[in-house]
């Protein structure tokens, strides 16, 4: 039987050094998100205040193909989750 590579500790220490860096990503993840929503119900709000639709399914079909193009059919149920963030249920 070989020997480990690493040892437990090594393992231990590189498992936190690389979930710190998760968790980094995750709390950018989590500014972006609350960011496009902010921005998106201001789109939304400009529209509507000028007369016009709550909606532009053209564009939100837009979005869900270029998330489906990028992470395939995860990325199209993010992209639908990503738009109810920012301008509500449909
Ligand atoms: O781009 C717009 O016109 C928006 O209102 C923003 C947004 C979005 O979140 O991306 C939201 C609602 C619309 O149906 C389309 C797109």
């Amino acid at each position: 039987m070989t020997a480990p590579t690493t040892t437990t500790e090594q393992a231990n220490d590189e498992i936190a050094a690389l979930r710190e860096r998760i968790n980094a990503a995750d709390d950018e993840l989590i500014r972006i998100w609350r960011e496009r929503a902010e921005l998106s119900r201001q789109v939304g709000a400009a529209r509507m205040a000028a007369g016009g639709t709550r909606l532009v399914l053209s564009r939100e079909q837009a979005i869900v193909d270029k998330f489906r193009r990028e992470l395939g059919t995860d990325g199209a149920q993010l992209a639908m989750l990503v738009l109810r963030a920012g301008r509500g249920p449909l």
